[in-house]
């Protein structure tokens, strides 16, 4: 197991999707929660963690927004064009870093579209992975899970192994850009890193995580947020 005195931790924001489930013109990081783009809660929870050396956002090639926030200029945030799919743009963020960053280094990737997580729980991540191979917050399923078929119920699903991912999701550098390349060169599609790292055979180590770090998916999902975005500006952690 590589030192952690030496390793440094960086931040990857996937932030090139189009947000079709959204079914808004703008893409949802881009949508406003009082004011502010969801994507500039997201980069102010990262920079808010002092562990983290610089963050790499992934935009869409065609975005037209992102150099209109102020975040855009800040000092510790480069970008890069995302591609297709997530895991594309996770790469081309990993390819970005391999330019400066150690072989491992940490790589926390977290999505744009999930500005409701805490810095206490992105650094009780960073602080869990030490000494493993990396790993993700994730929180144990609370609602019966139903297996579906043609709109029928086919089977009741034990629950009490299911755990829900989220992001961050954090491995070392080197072993994380090996893992998504090998799932994409055997044709495997990996809707997260840890799918990756799986597949590498990794032991991924599970920190569980808060329900109301909510991935921003559907519109009702906004005002959700903005509930939860609020309570955190009253009450913070
Ligand atoms: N080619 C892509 C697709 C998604 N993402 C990012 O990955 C995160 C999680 O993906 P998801 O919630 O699926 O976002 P979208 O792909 O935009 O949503 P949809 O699937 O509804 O289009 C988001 O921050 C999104 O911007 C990305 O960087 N590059
Ligand atoms: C990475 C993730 O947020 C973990 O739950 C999720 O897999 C992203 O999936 P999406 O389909 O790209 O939203």
């Amino acid at each position: 197991m590589p030192s952690d005195t030496s390793s440094r931790c960086w931040a990857i924001v996937p932030a090139a999707g189009c947000g079709a489930r959204m079914g808004s013109q703008t893409p949802k990081q881009y949508l406003p929660i009082d004011d502010k783009p969801v994507l500039a809660y997201t980069l102010e929870k990262l920079l808010a963690v002092p562990a983290i050396a610089g963050i790499v956002v992934a935009v869409g090639r065609d975005d037209t927004q992102w150099r209109t926030l102020a975040l855009a200029n800040h000092p510790k945030i480069q970008t890069v064009i995302g591609g297709a799919e997530r895991a594309d743009s996770v790469l081309q963020g990993l390819q970005a870093l391999s330019l400066f960053a150690g072989p491992t280094d940490w790589v926390l990737v977290h999505d744009a579209a999930r500005p409701c997580v805490q810095v206490a729980d992105i650094e009780r991540l960073l602080q869990q992975v030490r000494g493993t191979d990396g790993g993700l917050l994730a929180a144990p399923v609370s609602d019966t899970i139903k297996k579906v078929e043609a709109g029928r119920v086919s089977a009741t699903v034990d629950r009490r192994q299911l755990w829900a991912a989220q992001t961050p999701q954090c491995y070392r550098r080197q072993a994380l850009e090996a893992a998504l390349r090998e799932a994409s060169h055997s044709g495997l599609t990996v809707t997260d890193e840890t799918s990756a790292m799986e597949h590498a055979g990794v032991d991924a180590l599970v920190v569980e995580g808060r329900f109301d770090n909510i991935k921003i998916t559907r519109p009702e999902d906004l005002w959700l947020a903005q509930a939860i975005l609020r309570h955190q500006a009253e009450e913070p952690l």
